[in-house]
């Protein structure tokens, strides 16, 4: 239902707005392209691609105040306003803010050094965003395969899809909570190569300062690349969820695939991508475009 050029006669320029928008934006701060693809998988698996998660409610009771989203950084929901209001200059009231944050995240994909590819449009805003909606439809870093395959294929998503998506944790960060029960619990996760696990034990020991994080991706945490597959080859994945695609026999073969050979890895990623971006999507007279992408009209 959705179509690349969508905004062919009503807002021709949209992709160049908002990519003038994004490169300033990602060139002022350096952790603005994992934010925007963190917020995308956020935004579509609550109700759908349809900016959602970027209300903000007076009550504290909307989707970004659920527990799971309060540490989706800032410069996420940044970039989205920053590229909506030069859109809203150019073509007001026709582009919607689910639409801006697809556009951005393939644009920030590019910017890390990640595959191009074009982005489908037509998505409206929706008209719901509820905390107590987060926590079910959000995969959690403790997941097993299983419990992984389930929650993707709700929306449609593959296993192959599902270990592609994960290779956006080839860049940001990860607060230390998200993993140190895989280092103090009764002993140490034995899918963990041991210098890395000392290696992460140093970066957060017992009690540390919530506010700590460490990389997703040891090697390059700012480049969309192949990496986070041989780290897993290697032990060396940080959130459980992560290294199981590599324990588990089920999908370690993928894993290996994407490993020894970065373009698979890319070409299985925009073919997740783009799935992910169809996920539960409002079109026609569905929803609506948002003037101010934090507020309902
Ligand atoms: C497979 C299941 C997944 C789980 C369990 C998971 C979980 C997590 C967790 C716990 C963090 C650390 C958050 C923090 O402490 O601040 C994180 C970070 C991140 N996730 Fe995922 N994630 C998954 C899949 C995905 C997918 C599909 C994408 C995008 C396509 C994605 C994009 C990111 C990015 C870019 C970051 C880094 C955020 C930053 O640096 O601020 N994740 N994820
Ligand atoms: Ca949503
Ligand atoms: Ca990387």
């Amino acid at each position: 239902q959705l179509v690349e050029n969508f905004y062919v006669s009503s807002c021709p320029n949209v992709e160049l707005l908002v990519a003038q928008a994004v490169t300033n934006k990602f060139t002022q701060t350096i952790t603005t392209g994992q934010a925007t693809l963190r917020l995308f998988l956020h935004d579509c698996f609550v109700e759908g691609c349809d900016a959602s998660v970027m209300i903000a409610s007076p009550n504290g009771d909307a989707e970004k105040d659920a527990k799971e989203n309060l540490s989706l950084p800032g410069d996420g929901f940044d970039t989205v306003i920053k590229a909506k209001q030069a859109v809203e200059a150019v073509c007001p009231g026709v582009v919607s803010c689910a639409d801006i944050l697809a556009i951005a995240t393939r644009d920030v994909i590019g910017l890390l050094g990640g595959p191009s590819f074009s982005v489908e449009l037509g998505r409206r805003d929706g008209l719901n965003s509820k905390a107590s909606n987060v926590e079910a439809n959000l995969p959690k870093p403790t997941f097993n395969l299983n419990q992984l395959n389930a929650i993707f294929s709700k929306h449609g998503l593959s296993q192959k899809d599902m270990i592609a998506l994960s290779g956006a944790h080839t860049v940001g960060f990860s607060h230390c909570d998200q993993f140190t029960n895989r280092l103090y619990s009764s002993r140490v996760d034995p899918t963990l190569d041991p210098t890395y696990a000392q290696q992460l034990m140093s970066g957060c020991p017992r009690n540390v300062d919530p506010n700590i994080v460490l990389a997703l991706d040891t090697q390059t945490e700012h480049t969309f690349d192949n990496l986070y597959y041989k780290n897993l080859v290697n032990g060396k994945g940080l959130l459980s969820s992560d290294q199981v695609l590599f324990t588990d026999d089920a999908s370690r073969s993928t894993v290996v695939e994407f490993a020894n050979d970065g373009s698979k890895f890319f070409e299985a990623f925009v073919v997740a991508i783009k799935k992910l971006g169809r996920v539960g999507v409002k079109t026609g007279k569905e929803g609506e475009i948002r003037r101010d992408c934090s507020k309902f009209n």
